[in-house]
């Protein structure tokens, strides 16, 4: 984490930890003390509870809750995120329903498997792999995402719902959700604090906002627009850094006993890897 006497949080993904790291109690530049929260401790024991929910559900009920995930293109990125969602599928004993359709694949052609998807009992959640190639309008597949099978959480009812005071939506942003249970599951208190989100993306720094917000703290979002950042971050007790530029958070941006999430995946070349990066 360390580098240079700065501490740097949108490097922390360079190994593809998602909402891996915690960093608490900087204290400064030279001398401090940071605690890292192991993320993939948390996941592991959050993917055990699923499983123990789903073998009960499996005795009960005699189903599993089934996922289906949409894949447009050939983006290495994409794909390996596709296959970590299999994998973890696998390991909590969800069903997983996998289609990979090409680059040119027509938007009425992507809308049928919506669909057929919208209509298959045995599928519970539907994921459309994003980005999605240029010719496709996001918007029309998303929305025709029923919103009871929208675990992405990203149809404008759900966001809607998770926007308005005491309006449940049926889900959320995973990677959203998962930065206020990395918090919860470490002891932070989010109430009554000063929250900075870095970034403003559909999928993690607006409904990151909002959950923190609903959990009671005092929020400030952060974008490419925003004049003063370090400025801005150094007022916050909880920091998430949620945008596509590596290194941009440093320590001194930070006040100490800030604790800082970091969502970003934003490879940085480092020869010193295996994958060299
Ligand atoms: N771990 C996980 O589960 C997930 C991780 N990610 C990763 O998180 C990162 C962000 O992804 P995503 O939200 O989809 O990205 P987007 O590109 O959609 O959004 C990035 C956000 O960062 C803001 N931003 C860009 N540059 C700056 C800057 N210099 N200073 C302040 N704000 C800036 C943008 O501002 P503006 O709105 O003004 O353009 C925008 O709001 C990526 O590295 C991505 O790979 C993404 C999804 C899930
Ligand atoms: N419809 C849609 N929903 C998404 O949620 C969505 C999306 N599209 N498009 C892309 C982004 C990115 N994202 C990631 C989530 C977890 C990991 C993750 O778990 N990564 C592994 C390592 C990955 C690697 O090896 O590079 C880890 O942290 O252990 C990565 C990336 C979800 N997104």
């Amino acid at each position: 984490m360390a580098k240079g006497g700065e501490m740097l949080t949108q490097d922390t993904q360079q190994d593809g930890q998602a909402c891996q790291e915690v960093v608490q109690e900087y204290r400064s530049a030279t001398e401090h003390t940071a605690t890292i929260i192991d993320g993939k401790a948390i996941a592991r024991q959050v993917q055990q509870e699923i499983a123990v929910k789903v073998s009960k559900m499996k005795e009960s009920v005699g189903k599993a809750p089934g996922l289906a995930v949409i894949l447009v293109g050939t983006r290495k990125d994409s794909e390996t995120y596709v296959q970590i969602k299999k994998k973890a599928c696998e390991e909590v004993g969800f069903d997983f329903f996998g289609v990979k359709l090409p680059d040119n694949t027509t938007q009425d052609e992507i809308l049928k498997f919506v669909k057929k998807f919208n209509d298959n009992p045995a599928v519970h959640g539907t994921q459309v792999q994003l980005p999605l190639p240029k010719h496709i309008s996001e918007e029309a597949i998303l929305g025709a995402v029923t919103v009871e099978k929208d675990v992405d959480g990203l149809h404008p009812m759900n966001v809607g719902r998770l926007a308005m005071q005491g309006r449940n939506p049926m889900f959320m942003s995973f990677s959203a959700k998962g930065c206020i249970e990395l918090l919860l599951r470490t002891g932070v208190v989010i109430q009554g604090k000063h929250a900075v989100v870095i970034g403003r993306s559909n999928i993690v720094g607006t409904p990151g906002a909002l959950l923190l917000q609903q959990r009671n703290a005092t929020v400030t979002v952060v974008h490419s627009k925003t004049p003063n950042p370090a400025e801005v971050t150094r007022n916050a007790d909880i920091v998430i850094a949620a945008v596509g530029v590596p290194e941009l958070v440093r320590g001194s941006w930070l006040k100490p006993g800030a604790v800082v999430l970091d969502v970003g995946i934003n490879p940085v070349e480092d020869l010193s890897k295996k994958k060299g990066y």
